[in-house]
């Protein structure tokens, strides 16, 4: 039976053999002050698999290269230069070399199986090729390199260490298998080369100048980061823990769960987080402001004033329909007129298609309590006032918007509870051209406004209820026809008419009956 493991102490300069078992020796440690080896294991070198020779001042270890079987060398804070005598160990698995003098960098033959080596603290200068070291799979290299090269054929290396070095720039890592990386303490300023290290799971770049977590974005597997004295940016724990969902380290703290919660609503909220946003600004800024007396036919919390909003991507002909309805239905509907902070198109008119504002006056009306709801689309606000229902309100008729699904959102938070009709292109291609030809919109407008139909669709599929109907308007005068239909069915305008043909009584005409 072999032994595991023998202690030998070292007395008055000599080492002591303490245990050996059924006559074979695989470990020793030795522990004391020997400068140099002297007789250290005489005769009995060929039969050491494992030697431990920490802190000894040991400057020589030329003795060691009896030992060849050697599988594991443990050789730390001495005070060695040269470790030529591992060329003579063909069976080393561990080298720890760690805290000594070493300034030639791999100054021996390679052991062919050679899997860990640290090499860290000593005075290595300048990195070379290890090609011929291809087993490693552990490397520490804690010196002072300024330059990452030569690990390019080290195809098992997956963990890596080069803290504490001068580099400031990452490089020639992208073909190796690293699952661990640890570059603290060095001089990066940008995260960059470690796109392709698919595998990561645990990166270490505390210490550094970085200043932009750009370079992230794609290490999937990435459990662990530490990000510890590098940038300044507030809130930068919530932006590490948003771009790396994975993350359950982060600066050597837990990521918990409630941070993953706020760094989504912060970075990419949900539709209903920024519509609750919306509608607390709005009603906070109301509150804020002088209270009035309304117009009597505004709403009061047990009748809700009734509303008709028509929903759909931009450039869906949602605009059209409700101008279109406005006219046909005027005795019910008059058009609720926006405010935006972009510029007209052609032909449109300030006051009718909507009140063009500069952006400080529609963040003055913001501050106001002007709003019911904003939103921001393709880089310019729109927002419809309390003033544009309450101005259709007097004439007794009820308001018609167009607008997109933020808004939708946001006025689901309100005391307002509208009809919603959702109109959506099914036929890509023909939407798409039908953007195309309308002559206003980038292609990326193009690709916005098209991509966005998915999230109408999956509004509709998992909020049942949300839309009142869908009305598909590929073709517009079948959507204007669908929509008058249902408009007044909401009217009861079928039944006012088929009971008009009976009793030749006239029907209330008012808006009273909206939408009971
Ligand atoms: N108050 C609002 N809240 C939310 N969305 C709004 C509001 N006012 C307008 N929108 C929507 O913003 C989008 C951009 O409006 P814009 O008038 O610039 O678009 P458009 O190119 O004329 O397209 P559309 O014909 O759909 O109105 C449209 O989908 C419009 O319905």
């Amino acid at each position: 039976m072999e032994v595991k493991q023998v202690t030998l102490r070292e007395r008055s300069g000599e080492v002591k053999q303490h245990s050996k078992k059924d006559g074979v020796l695989t470990a020793a440690m030795v522990s004391g002050n020997m400068s140099n080896l002297g007789r250290f294991g005489t005769g009995l070198q060929h039969l050491y698999h494992h030697l431990s020779l920490p802190s000894y001042n040991l400057s020589d270890i030329s003795v060691l290269c009896k030992y060849v079987h050697l599988q594991k060398l443990e050789l730390p804070h001495n005070k060695i230069k040269d470790l030529s005598c591992v060329s003579h160990m063909p069976y080393l698995v561990i080298l720890d070399a760690s805290h000594n003098e070493i300034s030639n960098f791999f100054g021996f033959q390679p052991p062919k199986n050679l899997k860990e080596v640290n090499f860290s603290h000593n005075r290595m200068t300048k990195m070379k090729d290890l090609s011929a070291y291809s087993s490693l799979s552990k490397l520490d290299l804690d010196n002072s390199f300024s330059e990452i090269t030569g690990l390019e054929q080290c195809c098992k290396l997956t963990h890596l260490s080069l803290a504490h070095n001068k580099i400031s720039r990452i490089s020639g890592l992208d073909s190796l298998p690293l699952t661990h990386l640890c570059l603290r303490g060095n001089q990066l300023e940008r995260i960059e080369g470690l796109e392709n290290l698919k595998s990561l799971q645990d990166l270490d770049l505390s210490l550094n100048s970085i200043n932009s977590l750009s370079g992230l974005q794609n290490l999937h597997l990435l459990g662990s980061i530490n990000l510890e004295k590098n940038l300044e940016q507030p809130d930068y724990r919530l932006a590490v823990v948003f771009l790396l969902q994975h993350l359950t380290m982060l600066d050597q703290e837990k990521v918990t769960a409630e941070e993953k919660v706020s760094s989504i609503n912060k970075y990419d909220p949900p539709l209903d987080v920024v519509a609750a946003r919306d509608h607390m600004t709005h009603l906070v800024y109301q509150l804020m402001q002088p209270q009035v007396v309304y117009d009597s036919t505004l709403p009061s919390a047990d009748s809700p004033y009734p509303m008709l909003v028509l929903t759909g991507p931009q450039g869906c002909g949602k605009r059209e329909l409700a101008h279109r309805l406005c006219q046909e239905f005027c005795e019910y509907f008059a058009y609720g007129t926006c405010h935006t902070t972009r510029g007209p198109y052609f032909g449109e008119e300030n006051g009718i298609d909507y009140h063009f504002v500069s952006e400080d006056d529609f963040q003055n009306m913001i501050h106001m309590g002007k709003f019911m709801q904003t939103v921001q689309y393709g880089g310019h606000r729109y927002g419809l006032t309390r003033d544009a229902i309450e101005e259709v309100a007097r004439e007794g008729l009820a308001c018609c918007v167009h607008m997109e699904l933020e808004g939708v959102f946001s006025l689901k938070n309100s005391y307002f509870e509208p009809r919603y009709i959702l109109l959506i292109p099914t036929q890509l291609e023909k939407y798409m051209d039908h953007l195309k030809s309308r002559d206003l919109y980038t292609q990326a407008q193009i690709d916005t406004a098209v991509s966005r139909i998915v999230l109408y669709a999956n509004t509709n599929r998992h909020r049942p209820g949300f839309f009142d109907n869908v009305i598909p308007c590929d073709d517009w005068e079948e959507a204007y026809q669908t929509l008058r239909q249902v408009v007044k069915e909401y009217l009861l305008l079928e039944e006012q008419e088929e009971g008009e043909k009976q009793n030749r009584t006239s029907p209330d005409n008012t808006s009273a009956g909206l939408f009971v």
